[in-house]
């Protein structure tokens, strides 16, 4: 039987894959993906509240819409920084005129200060209803939630990126929702 690990690897190529096969499709999905991010923070949180969110990579979700919609609202919206490798990411305030300098990994962000999250929208590859998620395997989110150990977590991935189980090691944080075009996932307590 294969490591974890190489289960992961051949799941995030399986998975990178089918996303560039959904490329027009998602694009489709998009804006019932940012309804519903906004309504689960309007149900879940309260306004001036820090949401970290992330700006978008090729291919990932487009969920500009929901940073610009939730700013106007009155919540403060928070992007990662990327250090090296082994760091735990460092969240900076956005706001819709920021300039936003090119950081590792081709990630974007506001060289702005630095804040803490009280919430935190993770981007994935893969999850599961259980609230496992795979990202792009830099274990930069679970280094960030070990920092982090009370904060929301709610990742956000089209309903095609659901996988039955994600393969887990011991340090994998799991999320407590999963917002997709068509749904609401709670998969623990929040
Ligand atoms: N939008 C976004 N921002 C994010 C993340 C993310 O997944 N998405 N991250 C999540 O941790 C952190 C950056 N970490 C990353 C770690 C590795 C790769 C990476 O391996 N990229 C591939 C190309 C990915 C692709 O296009 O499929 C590469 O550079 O070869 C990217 C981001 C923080 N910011
Ligand atoms: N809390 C932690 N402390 C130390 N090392 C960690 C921690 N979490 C993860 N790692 C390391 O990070 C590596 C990658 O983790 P993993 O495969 O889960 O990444 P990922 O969740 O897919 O990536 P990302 O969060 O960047 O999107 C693992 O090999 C592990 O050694």
């Amino acid at each position: 039987m294969q490591n974890i690990s190489n289960q992961k690897k051949m799941l995030r190529q399986k998975m990178r894959q089918l996303r560039i096969e959904n490329q027009i499709l998602q694009q489709k999905k998009n804006k019932q993906l940012n309804r519903n991010i906004v309504q689960y923070i309007h149900k879940k949180h309260f306004r001036s509240q820090k949401v970290a969110f992330f700006w978008p990579l090729e291919f990932e979700a487009d969920i500009r819409d929901s940073l610009h919609e939730l700013y106007r609202q009155g919540y403060r919206i928070l992007l990662p920084e990327t250090p090296p490798v082994g760091l735990a990411l460092q969240f900076h305030l956005w706001y819709p005129e920021v300039q936003l300098r090119p950081g590792r990994y081709k990630t974007l962000y506001p060289d702005t200060e630095i804040m803490h999250p009280q919430i935190i929208m993770l981007p994935l590859l893969a999850f599961d209803r259980k609230g496992n998620r795979l990202g792009y395997g830099g274990g930069y989110y679970d280094r960030t939630l070990a920092v982090y150990p009370t904060v929301k977590t709610a990742g956000i991935a089209f309903s095609y990126q659901e996988v039955s189980t994600v393969p887990v090691e011991k340090f994998d944080c799991s999320l407590q929702t999963i917002i997709t075009e068509t749904e609401i996932i709670y998969s623990q307590k929040d």
